[in-house]
Protein backbone atom coordinates (compact mmCIF):
# COMPACT_ATOMS: atom_id res chain seq x y z
CA UNK A 1 0.00 0.00 0.00
CA UNK A 2 1.41 3.23 -1.24
CA UNK A 3 0.31 5.71 1.29
CA UNK A 4 0.66 9.80 -0.51
CA UNK A 5 0.18 12.98 2.02
CA UNK A 6 -0.32 15.67 -0.11
CA UNK A 7 0.00 19.35 0.33
CA UNK A 8 2.90 19.78 2.37
CA UNK A 9 4.59 22.89 2.68
CA UNK A 10 7.10 22.84 6.22
CA UNK A 11 9.78 20.30 7.44
CA UNK A 12 8.33 19.66 10.26
CA UNK A 13 4.63 18.01 8.78
CA UNK A 14 7.30 16.76 6.16
CA UNK A 15 9.43 14.84 8.49
CA UNK A 16 5.99 13.43 10.50
CA UNK A 17 5.13 12.10 6.77
CA UNK A 18 8.69 10.36 6.49
CA UNK A 19 9.04 9.12 10.03
CA UNK A 20 5.73 7.23 9.83
CA UNK A 21 6.54 6.02 6.43
CA UNK A 22 4.91 7.55 3.88
CA UNK A 23 5.82 6.50 0.28
CA UNK A 24 5.22 9.90 -1.50
CA UNK A 25 5.52 12.74 -0.14
CA UNK A 26 3.31 15.09 -2.69
CA UNK A 27 4.14 19.50 -3.46
CA UNK A 28 1.15 21.33 -4.84
CA UNK A 29 2.46 23.87 -8.00
CA UNK A 30 -1.00 25.78 -8.29
CA UNK A 31 -1.11 29.32 -7.08
CA UNK A 32 -5.20 29.13 -6.12
CA UNK A 33 -4.92 26.03 -3.89
CA UNK A 34 -3.79 27.30 0.16
CA UNK A 35 -1.39 24.41 -0.13
CA UNK A 36 0.87 25.96 -3.25
CA UNK A 37 4.76 26.36 -2.60
CA UNK A 38 7.08 28.35 -4.36
CA UNK A 39 9.84 26.60 -6.69
CA UNK A 40 12.43 28.49 -4.09
CA UNK A 41 10.69 26.71 -1.03
CA UNK A 42 9.88 23.47 -2.57
CA UNK A 43 13.51 23.32 -3.46
CA UNK A 44 14.33 23.76 0.20
CA UNK A 45 11.50 21.32 1.45
CA UNK A 46 12.58 18.48 -0.74
CA UNK A 47 15.96 17.56 0.78
CA UNK A 48 15.27 15.71 3.53
CA UNK A 49 12.57 13.73 1.11
CA UNK A 50 14.78 12.89 -1.68
CA UNK A 51 15.92 8.84 -1.09
CA UNK A 52 13.68 8.30 1.53
CA UNK A 53 10.16 8.91 -0.09
CA UNK A 54 8.68 9.78 -3.88
CA UNK A 55 8.76 13.60 -4.06
CA UNK A 56 5.74 13.91 -6.51
CA UNK A 57 4.66 17.15 -8.08
CA UNK A 58 1.18 18.41 -8.26
CA UNK A 59 -0.14 20.21 -11.36
CA UNK A 60 -2.77 21.86 -13.17
CA UNK A 61 -2.80 21.69 -16.86
CA UNK A 62 0.76 23.38 -16.40
CA UNK A 63 2.59 23.88 -19.47
CA UNK A 64 6.19 22.95 -20.67
CA UNK A 65 7.47 25.96 -19.27
CA UNK A 66 6.22 25.35 -16.02
CA UNK A 67 7.18 22.26 -15.55
CA UNK A 68 10.61 22.60 -16.30
CA UNK A 69 11.02 25.01 -13.82
CA UNK A 70 9.44 22.81 -11.43
CA UNK A 71 11.62 20.08 -12.93
CA UNK A 72 14.85 22.39 -12.21
CA UNK A 73 13.44 23.19 -8.79
CA UNK A 74 13.30 19.98 -7.33
CA UNK A 75 13.44 17.09 -10.04
CA UNK A 76 10.57 15.36 -9.28
CA UNK A 77 10.06 11.54 -8.84
CA UNK A 78 6.51 11.44 -10.32
CA UNK A 79 4.36 14.44 -11.98
CA UNK A 80 1.01 14.02 -10.75
CA UNK A 81 -1.65 15.68 -13.14
CA UNK A 82 -4.67 16.74 -12.01
CA UNK A 83 -6.21 19.32 -14.27
CA UNK A 84 -8.09 18.80 -17.80
CA UNK A 85 -4.74 16.85 -19.92
CA UNK A 86 -5.65 15.01 -22.84
CA UNK A 87 -4.17 11.31 -23.03
CA UNK A 88 -2.03 13.29 -25.93
CA UNK A 89 -0.44 15.58 -22.97
CA UNK A 90 0.36 12.85 -20.80
CA UNK A 91 2.26 10.65 -23.26
CA UNK A 92 4.00 14.38 -24.24
CA UNK A 93 4.97 14.62 -20.63
CA UNK A 94 6.15 11.16 -19.75
CA UNK A 95 8.24 11.06 -23.34
CA UNK A 96 9.73 14.73 -22.53
CA UNK A 97 10.52 13.86 -18.87
CA UNK A 98 11.05 10.50 -18.47
CA UNK A 99 9.13 9.78 -15.49
CA UNK A 100 6.48 8.58 -14.10
CA UNK A 101 2.81 10.32 -14.73
CA UNK A 102 -0.04 9.90 -12.00
CA UNK A 103 -3.11 10.90 -14.17
CA UNK A 104 -5.83 12.28 -11.58
CA UNK A 105 -9.61 11.55 -13.05
CA UNK A 106 -12.59 12.49 -11.15
CA UNK A 107 -15.38 11.26 -10.17
CA UNK A 108 -18.82 11.61 -9.57
CA UNK A 109 -21.29 9.41 -11.52
CA UNK A 110 -21.00 6.17 -13.28
CA UNK A 111 -20.44 8.14 -16.46
CA UNK A 112 -17.05 9.70 -15.63
CA UNK A 113 -15.36 6.48 -15.34
CA UNK A 114 -15.57 6.28 -19.01
CA UNK A 115 -12.52 8.35 -19.43
CA UNK A 116 -10.49 5.67 -17.31
CA UNK A 117 -9.53 3.83 -20.61
CA UNK A 118 -8.30 6.28 -22.97
CA UNK A 119 -5.77 7.59 -19.76
CA UNK A 120 -4.86 3.61 -18.25
CA UNK A 121 -3.06 3.04 -22.18
CA UNK A 122 -0.85 6.27 -21.54
CA UNK A 123 -0.27 6.81 -17.75
CA UNK A 124 1.62 4.88 -15.00
CA UNK A 125 -0.94 5.32 -12.02
CA UNK A 126 -4.62 6.29 -11.85
CA UNK A 127 -5.78 8.64 -9.11
CA UNK A 128 -9.52 8.65 -8.43
CA UNK A 129 -10.85 11.57 -7.11
CA UNK A 130 -13.87 13.21 -5.70
CA UNK A 131 -14.73 15.97 -8.24
CA UNK A 132 -15.25 19.18 -6.78
CA UNK A 133 -19.20 20.01 -5.15
CA UNK A 134 -21.99 20.99 -7.79
CA UNK A 135 -22.23 24.56 -7.39
CA UNK A 136 -19.60 25.28 -5.08
CA UNK A 137 -17.14 28.78 -5.94
CA UNK A 138 -14.26 26.59 -5.32
CA UNK A 139 -11.25 26.71 -7.90
CA UNK A 140 -9.41 23.67 -6.74
CA UNK A 141 -10.05 20.60 -8.76
CA UNK A 142 -8.84 18.57 -5.94
CA UNK A 143 -8.08 18.73 -2.44
CA UNK A 144 -11.71 19.49 -1.37
CA UNK A 145 -12.49 16.91 1.15
CA UNK A 146 -15.06 15.20 0.18
CA UNK A 147 -15.58 11.17 -1.09
CA UNK A 148 -17.45 10.03 -3.94
CA UNK A 149 -19.35 7.19 -3.89
CA UNK A 150 -16.62 4.15 -3.48
CA UNK A 151 -19.07 1.38 -4.70
CA UNK A 152 -18.61 2.78 -8.00
CA UNK A 153 -14.74 1.43 -8.60
CA UNK A 154 -15.35 -1.79 -6.71
CA UNK A 155 -13.97 -4.65 -8.46
CA UNK A 156 -13.06 -2.65 -11.54
CA UNK A 157 -10.42 -4.32 -13.60
CA UNK A 158 -7.55 -1.46 -14.44
CA UNK A 159 -4.61 -2.23 -16.98
CA UNK A 160 -2.92 0.05 -14.29
CA UNK A 161 -2.46 0.61 -10.18
CA UNK A 162 -4.69 3.09 -8.71
CA UNK A 163 -4.42 5.80 -6.19
CA UNK A 164 -7.80 6.38 -4.03
CA UNK A 165 -8.15 10.00 -2.99
CA UNK A 166 -11.64 11.79 -1.70
CA UNK A 167 -12.13 13.15 1.48
CA UNK A 168 -10.20 10.56 3.38
CA UNK A 169 -9.04 11.11 6.93
CA UNK A 170 -7.44 8.59 9.81
CA UNK A 171 -10.97 7.30 10.60
CA UNK A 172 -12.34 6.22 6.86
CA UNK A 173 -8.88 4.97 5.36
CA UNK A 174 -9.23 1.67 6.59
CA UNK A 175 -12.86 1.57 5.15
CA UNK A 176 -11.89 2.92 1.90
CA UNK A 177 -9.27 0.76 1.77
CA UNK A 178 -11.35 -2.72 2.71
CA UNK A 179 -13.93 -1.88 -0.02
CA UNK A 180 -12.08 -0.72 -3.29
CA UNK A 181 -8.94 -2.34 -2.86
CA UNK A 182 -6.67 0.33 -4.10
CA UNK A 183 -2.47 0.14 -4.44
CA UNK A 184 -2.31 3.36 -3.31
CA UNK A 185 -4.48 6.17 -1.07
CA UNK A 186 -3.92 9.97 -0.80
CA UNK A 187 -4.95 12.38 1.75
CA UNK A 188 -4.78 16.28 1.82
CA UNK A 189 -7.35 18.05 3.79
CA UNK A 190 -8.23 14.95 5.95
CA UNK A 191 -4.84 15.65 8.19
CA UNK A 192 -5.19 19.46 8.31
CA UNK A 193 -6.39 21.68 10.81
CA UNK A 194 -7.24 24.15 8.55
CA UNK A 195 -6.90 24.59 4.77
CA UNK A 196 -3.39 24.35 3.86
CA UNK A 197 -2.19 23.73 7.67
CA UNK A 198 -1.21 19.81 8.32
CA UNK A 199 -1.48 18.40 11.49
CA UNK A 200 1.55 15.91 12.17
CA UNK A 201 -0.57 13.90 14.66
CA UNK A 202 -3.00 13.14 11.88
CA UNK A 203 -0.53 12.30 9.56
CA UNK A 204 0.88 9.86 11.28
CA UNK A 205 -2.55 8.53 12.43
CA UNK A 206 -3.68 8.34 8.53
CA UNK A 207 -0.35 6.34 7.76
CA UNK A 208 -0.63 3.86 10.23
CA UNK A 209 -3.83 3.20 9.67
CA UNK A 210 -3.68 3.13 6.05
CA UNK A 211 -0.68 0.43 6.05
CA UNK A 212 -2.70 -1.63 9.41
CA UNK A 213 -5.88 -1.93 7.07
CA UNK A 214 -3.55 -2.72 3.83
CA UNK A 215 -1.90 -5.82 5.81
CA UNK A 216 -5.22 -7.03 6.53
CA UNK A 217 -6.67 -7.73 3.08
O1 LIG B 1 -4.68 19.93 -2.68
C1 LIG B 1 -4.89 20.90 -3.41
O2 LIG B 1 -4.96 22.06 -2.98
C2 LIG B 1 -5.07 20.68 -4.87
C3 LIG B 1 -5.23 21.77 -5.69
C4 LIG B 1 -5.42 21.60 -7.04
C5 LIG B 1 -5.45 20.34 -7.59
C6 LIG B 1 -5.30 19.23 -6.78
C7 LIG B 1 -5.11 19.39 -5.43
N1 LIG B 1 -4.96 18.28 -4.61
C8 LIG B 1 -4.86 16.98 -5.18
C9 LIG B 1 -4.57 15.86 -4.28
O3 LIG B 1 -3.80 14.98 -4.64
C10 LIG B 1 -5.35 15.70 -3.03
O4 LIG B 1 -4.59 15.00 -2.12
C11 LIG B 1 -6.62 14.92 -3.38
O5 LIG B 1 -7.40 15.74 -4.19
C12 LIG B 1 -7.39 14.57 -2.11
O6 LIG B 1 -7.70 15.73 -1.42
P1 LIG B 1 -8.61 15.67 -0.09
O7 LIG B 1 -9.98 15.26 -0.50
O8 LIG B 1 -8.56 17.05 0.43
O9 LIG B 1 -7.97 14.67 0.81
Amino acid sequence: MYVKICGLSTPETIEAGLQSGANWIGFVFFPKSPRHVEYGKAKELVGPVRGKASIVALTVNASDDELDAIDQSINPDIWQLHGAETPERVVHIKQRYGRPVMKALTIRDEIDLAAIPAYEDVCDILLFDAKPPKDSKTELPGGNGISFDWRLIKGLKLKKPFVLAGGLDPSNVAEAIRLTRPQGVDVSSGIENAPGVKDRQKIIDFVYAAKQAAEML
